[in-house]
């Protein structure tokens, strides 16, 4: 079921506190807000709205034996993008990026933030559909640089459909057929990436894959390995 708000807050802090309140809300259910006004982003930052992009939030309840809830943000990227694909005229212009984030020619245009509570996990999505908000040092994206912006409401029911087939698979091939579904859809290994952790340091280095429970692996001077659980993953050359 796909609700519309006009304009909220933020639609993941709604599904939350709909859980917390006990109130029916459970896998399969969609909050979409026209706007909303403090919307949350991954690292803490904002994310910030504009009319016709696509902000929305669903739930997913872990069940006993889901595969690692490391490997859960790509599936949901994976399902993001299996929405976009057929709304862009060269599907190889969209990849993905460590952790979930989806790039058109390395413009972000989709991010997902994942809260969780107990059992329930609140996928929420932007994807700049028609808009791309201007984000200090940030190339963003959106679907209008390559044609005509989609119908939301069509995006949201594709979205939706694409999230029960990528939940449904996750669960079905587990961590390592959702990693080797994710290297093939992302930007390809050897690409230069920096990383900003959370303590804002900055680490340079070339992505060289996922370990088998969805870190990203940097290969950084002299060849070692550092693996990142967590940070801000940019894309050098195409985003800021
Ligand atoms: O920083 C990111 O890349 C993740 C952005 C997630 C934004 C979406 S918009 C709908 C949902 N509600 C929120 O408050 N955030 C997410």
């Amino acid at each position: 079921m796909i609700e519309i708000v006009a304009d909220t807050a933020s639609t993941n802090a709604d599904l939350l506190q709909r859980r917390r309140s006990g109130l029916p809300a459970g896998e399969g259910c969609w909050l979409v807000a026209d706007r909303q006004h403090g919307g949350r982003g991954r690292q803490g930052r904002a994310w910030l709205d504009a009319p016709g992009n696509f902000m929305g939030s669903t739930i997913i309840v872990a069940r006993a034996g889901d595969p690692p809830a490391t490997t859960l943000p790509l599936a949901c990227g994976l399902a993001v993008l299996e929405a976009l694909v057929p709304l862009v005229p060269v599907p190889g212009q969209l990849q993905l990026k460590w952790p979930n984030d989806v790039l058109l020619r390395g413009g972000k245009i989709a991010g997902i933030l994942l809260e969780r509570e107990s059992d329930t996990i609140i996928a929420g999505i932007g994807v700049n559909l028609a808009t791309a908000p201007l984000v200090a040092n940030r190339q963003v994206g959106t679907l209008g640089k390559v044609g005509p912006a989609p119908d939301r409401d069509s995006f949201a029911r594709n979205l939706a459909t694409a999230f029960v087939r990528a939940l449904e698979l996750w669960r079905a091939e587990g961590a390592p057929g959702t990693i080797a579904r994710w290297l093939a859809a992302a930007h390809p290994v050897g690409s230069a990436l920096a990383v900003h952790d959370d303590a804002g340091l900055r680490i340079g280095g070339r992505f060289a894959g996922l370990e088998p429970d969805g870190a990203l692996r940097l290969a950084v001077d002299a060849g070692a390995i550092r693996v990142i659980r967590a940070g801000d993953v940019v894309l050098e050359g195409c985003e800021a």
